[in-house]
């Protein structure tokens, strides 16, 4: 652990109290229970008096990426490295330095109240509302089945500039992937010429392997995230005796049954380790007997697939023309790119892992609007993803949204959007390993568990701004819209601090009264 610093945001409460290792705040948790009768809803707000508690010191966090050598794994590594030695570099724009820039963590603001002089908003960095780990500290380490070292991997995905990439190679020359569990069955053949790097034997000799790998890493740091960013595979069956219990799956690992895919292979080696495990790629890896051994091993698990471009921007504008009371009733999605992502995806058994996640992800907005949508009522929404190798990592996203407007009339939006995937996918990946290691420091007490300090549920469903496909614990409600998302991570990060949820009511601005005049 690191040693303790001065909190940049100090709130001055009788709820709020900073006591050597933790924050400790007094919270009212407010909702309403709504029942209906006859027509009419009925509202029934309740609370509850909880105490949150947040640890200050810092884990010391190891990250180990399954696929390092892919665009979004060397990317990441190389961002954090560029940051680490302060390089620079030169492009036809100018001078670049390193930046974080589409990473809510490091580059996005909180609103904390209103100056206490003239009454406007004061907007602290996100990283500073709690202690949270600072990239630089970041161990990187992981897995790939290709052998190329992470200067290699880097020059192969092409994603940087090239002075950039000249200018990183002696910090990345050394990183080596870790070999891998390849099993044919699950990404596409296409990938078959990229694996020189696997390991030999059974799975359960490749289970114990992955935490011998893991337990390595951990003497180097606090906490070990893994996370899957490696190729997307097909979703595996989910069978009756092997995937259904944690028993079972253990068994069938042991056993070698041919259904296990490598991304459940890595997840129960993790879990086991009781390290939190992301999954940033659609397959199922999270079949019930890995969520059951995730619960019962106390770890932490989140996904599925990171929502980074197309699917981010359609969770925003579904949400905001519903919002609106304007019906979407059409929406076409194309892709295409020439990444080796988008080459797998070009495989169907992988793509089709992907249609779903980018499918759904309307799905609860939909729901919410009992005027627009009829019970069951779809919107006729399809997704294309198509492979221009010429184009290399540079994504390009063509969106048409036909929505229903007054009176019979129709109003149809083309978005068309060009930006290098991976530099979207990065500052993902960063935020994911940030929160959680924040998340794994958050416990909560409710007058029902007092004494004992409750953490996060085994499904960090938290997270959900960060994936396409949230994973909530069974019969938890699945949120898709951005908006919500970011709200509920700020709003539970000033929660730990002793603030209410922020409520943009501003009636300072609005009411004339001297009880809200501005100072
Ligand atoms: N870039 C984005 O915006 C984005 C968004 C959402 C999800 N994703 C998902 O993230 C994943 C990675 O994307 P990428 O662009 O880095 O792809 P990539 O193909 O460049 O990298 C994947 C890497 O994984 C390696 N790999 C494959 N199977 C492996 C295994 N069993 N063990 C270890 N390594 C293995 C490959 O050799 C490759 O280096 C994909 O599944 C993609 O669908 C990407
Ligand atoms: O987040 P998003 O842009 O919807 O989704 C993108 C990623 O999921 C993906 O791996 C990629 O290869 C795509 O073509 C797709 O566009």
């Amino acid at each position: 652990m690191t040693s303790l610093k001065m909190p940049s945001v100090l709130v001055e409460s009788p709820n709020t109290v900073y006591d050597g290792d933790f924050i400790e705040a007094n919270y009212r948790y407010t909702s309403n229970r709504v029942t209906q009768k006859d027509g009419i809803f009925q509202v029934k707000p309740v609370e509850e008096n909880i105490k949150i508690r947040t640890g200050r010191k810092l884990n010391k966090l190891g990250v180990m990426l399954v696929g390092w050598g892919g665009n979004n794994g060397s990317t990441l590594t190389a961002a954090i490295e560029a940051h680490k030695h302060k390089v620079t570099w030169n492009t036809k724009r100018g001078l670049k330095k390193p930046d974080w820039f589409g990473s809510l963590t490091q580059s996005s603001t909180v609103n904390i109240g209103y100056d206490s002089t003239d009454g406007s908003p004061v907007y602290v960095p996100f990283k500073d509302v709690l202690p949270t780990v600072d990239p630089e500290e970041i161990l990187v380490d992981g897995w790939d089945i290709s052998s190329a070292d992470l200067n290699q991997a880097v020059r192969r995905a092409a994603v940087l500039d090239v002075n950039l990439q000249d200018k990183l190679e002696p910090f990345l020359k050394d990183f080596q992937p870790r070999p891998s569990v390849y099993k044919e069955k699950f990404i596409a053949q296409n990938q078959r010429e990229r694996a020189d790097n696997v390991l030999p034997g059974s799975d359960a000799s490749m289970v114990d392997r992955l935490r011998a790998d893991i337990r390595e890493m951990k003497r180097r740091s606090d906490l070990v995230v893994v996370v899957w960013t490696a190729n997307t595979e097909s979703l595996c069956p989910v069978l009756q005796g092997v995937h259904d219990t944690a028993d079972n799956l253990l068994r069938a690992i042991q056993e070698g049954h041919a259904d296990i895919s490598p991304s459940v292979l890595f997840a129960v080696a993790a879990i086991l380790e009781k390290c939190p495990f992301i999954n940033g790629s659609p397959q199922n890896t999270f079949v019930p007997g890995v969520t059951e051994l995730a619960a019962r091993e106390g770890s932490w698990i989140a996904g599925d697939d990171f929502k980074t471009g197309q699917t981010r921007m359609k969770s925003v504008l579904v949400d905001f023309l519903v919002g609106c009371g304007i019906k979407p009733v059409a929406i076409a999605s194309y892709n295409h790119l020439g990444n080796n992502d988008g080459r797998n995806l070009h495989s169907k058994p992988q793509f089709e892992a992907k249609r779903v996640s980018k499918t759904n992800v309307i799905d609860d907005i939909v729901v919410s609007n009992s005027i627009l949508y009829q019970p069951g009522e779809k919107v006729d929404h399809t997704v294309v993803i198509e492979y221009l190798p010429y184009l290399g990592d540079s994504k390009r996203a063509m969106d048409e949204y036909t929505s229903e407007i007054m009176m019979g009339g129709l109003n149809t939006i083309v978005l068309h959007n060009v930006c290098e995937d991976s530099l979207l996918a990065a500052p993902v990946i960063l935020d994911l390993v940030v929160l959680v290691e924040l998340a794994s420091r958050i416990a909560f007490q409710t007058q029902h568990s007092s004494p004992d300090w409750l953490p996060f549920t085994s499904e960090l469903g938290v997270l959900s701004y960060m994936f396409k496909a949230p994973v909530v614990p069974q019969g938890g409600n699945i949120v898709n819209a951005l908006s919500k998302q970011r709200a509920c991570i700020i709003n539970l990060m000033r929660a730990c601090i002793g603030l209410p949820p922020e409520h943009h009511i501003d009636l300072e601005s609005k009411v004339h009264s001297s009880l809200f005049r501005k100072p």
